[in-house]
């Protein structure tokens, strides 16, 4: 039996693999450990700042603005200059750190591919050891695929995106691997694993100088933000390489980010390439958020889009601020993806991504993403011919019209209509999606469109919001208020619909019925979880003790 080597006071209870051990390798481990040691005093500090923040929130407050940090608002500064080799990022790919998958990403014509640990990933050991071979493999550009059902080998183009990561939320643990007795802090594994192997060869043969790259997603506060930046500083530091290289664009998808956003530039400002609108875990946010204001009833998930005024004024005034700072606004999502089998509704949804993706441009973003190879011609195109010949929009699109939005244009309620199927879709989808995560798969196509962490989370809090507060769905025509009483019986039903859909062969072998089980519980609890994924974490956690014994 082989071992991992691993330094003083860190410990692998992952299963041995020698192609991990090539990433796990002691001086990785040693400067993974030598984060957490640094940083994981921050991080606690700051994860209870969020509690206390909740806490205020459901006590009937809402996020605004920090007086304190008005002089960082409203002086004049600016963040460090873009990097050439990321001026163009018209259109982004996301996807999870699959092999495959990051082939088709890096040489779909997209500007950047966004290999992500975060919402398109189950965080198994396996996905995230696999995902550390496969953006090593990536960057030195020697990664191939053998698809061997259709003899296809798959290997990278002469030009290919430009690789952004993101690493995972504060909020998760690695509890694959113990620091001086303590889980480690997933993202600064994710982080420090894949900046430790790649920095050097990313800079030369990718970033012209700059990078890694990275997204950083759902942070709270710019405090946060310091974090990472300091963390920046101390890789820098370790490799020896100039201060400033690292770039990172950070997620608005929360909503006390949104009031935070020069705050969270101020601090990354040596090391940032803009921020990107996180449409749906901010939706998720926007629920979390409110949880215990039975007077914020979202309607159904379908109807809060991006035209509501609380998602235009997100989106409009993350355009100002990152113009006026000098980076990049990124553009969100949109849900759709190709549909083969029916080229009317293929045309159909198309279109609407054409439409989310033109309204974008037009606001003054900079660039967007795409879930899907199928969809960054279209968006392209789109992109391309609005911004007038030019890689971005920074110097063009000031927008200076988005000083005049306020706090109560952020906290809008959207408006709309809740309904018996916008119950029943949220708990088709969720059951669905927790069963695919449950089983490796972090990002899924269901009824045509793209699910991830993110929209599952959405769909959670709903149920969870109207089941609490006893919405009245009255986007049917008759009044039925959510009782506990209906939700179970929608699960039972909306179960029996999935075996019907998916066969019983294949609802056999997954595992929809645990899903089922924990989504109801999730959706039914007193008090809210913060996260699915946390809450569901201990599940796909599977430990090797006979292989974590030091050398
Ligand atoms: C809220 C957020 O955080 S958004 C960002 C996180 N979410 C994501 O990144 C989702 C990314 N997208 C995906 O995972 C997938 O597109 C899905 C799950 C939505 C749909 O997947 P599928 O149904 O398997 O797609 P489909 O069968 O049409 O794939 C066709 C081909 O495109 C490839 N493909 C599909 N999506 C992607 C992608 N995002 N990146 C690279 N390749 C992709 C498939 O691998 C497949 O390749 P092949 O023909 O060589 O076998
Ligand atoms: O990460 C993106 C989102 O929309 O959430
Ligand atoms: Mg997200």
């Amino acid at each position: 039996m082989s071992f991992y080597d691993v330094p003083d006071g860190v410990e692998i209870r992952g299963r041995y693999d020698h192609q991990f051990a090539q990433i796990l390798t002691r001086d990785a481990l040693q400067f993974v450990a030598g984060l957490q040691r640094e940083f994981q005093g921050q991080v606690r500090f700051a994860l209870e700042c969020r509690r206390e923040a909740k806490k205020r929130y459901n006590s009937g407050g809402s996020p605004g603005f920090d007086p304190a940090t008005r002089f960082i608002r409203e002086s004049n500064w600016k963040c460090a200059t873009v990097p050439p080799a990321v001026a163009d990022r018209s259109v982004e790919i996301t996807g999870p750190v699959e092999r495959k998958m990051i082939i088709n990403a890096l040489n779909s014509g997209a500007k950047v591919f966004m290999a992500d640990f975060e919402d398109a990933l189950s965080p198994s050991w396996e996905n995230l050891m696999k995902g550390h071979v496969n953006l090593r493999d990536a960057v030195n550009q020697t990664i191939t695929f053998h698809d061997q059902a259709r003899n296809r080998v798959y290997k990278l183009n002469d030009t290919i995106a430009k690789l952004f990561v993101r690493p995972r939320g504060w909020h998760l643990p690695e509890a694959h691997i113990i620091i001086d007795g303590e889980p480690a802090i997933g993202c600064l594994v994710d982080f420090g694993l894949y900046f430790y192997h790649n920095h050097a060869m990313y800079r030369s043969a990718h970033g012209a100088g700059f990078g890694p790259f990275f997204y950083l997603p759902k942070m709270e506060n710019s405090r946060e933000a310091r974090i990472w930046n300091n963390v920046f500083e101390r890789a820098e530091r370790t490799a020896g390489i100039e201060r400033g290289s690292i770039r990172a664009t950070v997620l608005i998808e929360t909503l006390p980010a949104v009031f935070q956003m020069d705050e969270i530039l101020y601090e990354l400002r040596d090391h940032s390439v803009g921020l990107n609108c996180g449409r749906w875990d901010y939706i998720f946010s926007y629920i979390k958020t409110f949880q215990a204001h039975p007077d914020r009833l979202l309607p159904d998930r379908v109807q809060v889009g991006m035209t509501q005024h609380f998602m235009r004024c997100y989106s409009d005034l993350l355009i100002r601020t990152c113009h006026r700072r000098g980076v990049h606004a990124m553009g969100g999502m949109a849900a759709q993806i190709p549909i083969r089998d029916n080229p009317a509704a293929n045309e159909a949804a198309l279109e609407l991504v054409r439409k989310d993706k033109l309204r974008e441009v037009r606001a003054g973003h900079d660039g967007t993403w795409a879930a899907h190879p199928g969809l960054i011609k279209p968006i392209l195109e789109v992109f391309t011919s609005n911004m007038a010949g030019k890689a971005n929009q920074i110097q063009t699109a000031a927008r200076e019209d988005a000083d005049a939005i306020t706090e109560e244009d952020l906290v809008q309620m959207p408006r709309g209509t809740r309904s018996l199927e916008g119950l029943r879709l949220n708990t088709r989808v969720g059951i669905q999606y927790l069963a695919a995560w449950l089983t490796g798969t972090g990002s899924v196509p269901l009824y045509n469109l793209m699910e991830d962490a993110a929209t599952a989370e959405i769909s959670r809090v709903q149920n969870w919001q109207w089941i609490k507060y006893g919405a009245v769905l009255n986007g049917d025509g008759v009044k039925i208020r959510v009782t506990p009483e209906l939700f179970a019986k929608v699960v039972e039903e909306e179960i029996e619909r999935i075996k019907r859909e998916v066969g019983l062969e294949k609802f056999t072998r997954g595992r929809y019925q645990e899903a089922g089980k924990i989504f109801a519980k999730q959706c039914t609890t007193p008090e809210l979880d913060d996260f699915l994924t946390l809450d569901a974490y201990n599940l796909i956690v599977v430990h090797h003790p006979k292989t974590s014994a030091r050398l």
